[in-house]
């Protein structure tokens, strides 16, 4: 049980409906996690910076497939249409002059090598666990859900703007050019998530869709949430590295 378990009880208006969205953003998005924080204070190790980018490759990896599963399971030409964007937006035309690529340009950027994150080897357990569960939840859920897991877009442009700047300015060794992935990212989220909120608003017609939406969002929160903590938790002060994960100081 969350405090949003049964925030659509009785219906909401469309408006209310939108404001509970926004309202689960304000309160669980990743960007009120304690790493951010420490990503944008500037206190995070070269280490845990490569940590950070070599895990989220497991993100950005699997978000053009689930994005197919999505797109395999909608009906209207119109919405696959709209929705194969998002693919090609991470693909590129030819599966490495997209989004995926950039990020592992960030990567290699902070110094990690490319097959080490490529293969995902060094991935924290708890990192492929949730992006797992994102996968699974678009293959599984109704289309309607898994729709609307993907609204934490509406709060990615906030982030990328807290962390773009502070970044550069924090970290020496970190350039504009490594943090290209960003730079198209806050006007294709914004069209992204534009189209999925009126999609959902739409679509979530009684009590039980419109609470099935609001679980998808803070379930699709604590998939990033999770993936902030398994880092802190491996990487912090006093962590612990998994057998087998990325360790700064055996790898190259
Ligand atoms: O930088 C971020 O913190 C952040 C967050 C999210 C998000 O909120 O899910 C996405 C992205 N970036 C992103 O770059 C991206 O392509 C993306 C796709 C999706 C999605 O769920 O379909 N989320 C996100």
């Amino acid at each position: 049980m969350n405090e949003y378990a049964d925030a659509a009880q009785g219906g909401l208006a469309p408006d209310t409906l939108e404001t509970v969205l926004r309202d689960i953003g304000a309160s669980r998005y990743h960007n009120r996690h304690p790493l951010h924080r420490m990503m944008t204070s500037g206190s995070l190790s070269k280490e845990q910076l490569q940590a950070w980018a070599l895990n989220r490759y497991c993100y950005q990896a699997v978000i053009p497939r689930k994005d197919a599963m999505i797109l395999a399971r909608a009906e209207d030409p119109a919405f696959r249409a709209e929705w194969r964007k998002r693919i090609e937006d991470h693909d590129g035309s030819d599966g490495w002059n997209g989004g995926i690529a950039r990020w592992l340009k960030l990567a290699t950027g902070l110094g990690l090598a490319p097959e080490l994150v490529v293969s995902e080897r060094g991935a924290l357990p708890a990192t492929r666990f949730a992006v797992g569960a994102y996968l699974s939840f678009c293959t599984n859920r109704s289309l309607l859900e898994a729709v609307a897991s993907s609204l934490t877009e509406l709060f990615s442009p906030m982030i990328i703007s807290e962390r773009v700047p502070a970044m550069l300015a924090k970290y020496d060794y970190v350039t504009e050019d490594i943090l290209e992935y960003f730079r198209p990212r806050p006007a294709q989220a914004s069209r992204d998530a534009d189209f999925a909120l009126s999609y959902v608003v739409r679509h979530a017609d009684t009590p039980e869709r419109q609470q099935a939406v609001i679980d998808a969002l803070v379930f699709k929160c604590d998939v990033l949430w999770a993936m902030l903590d398994a880092l802190e938790q491996a990487y912090g002060d006093h962590g612990h590295i998994p057998p087998g994960a990325f360790d700064p100081k055996r790898s190259p």
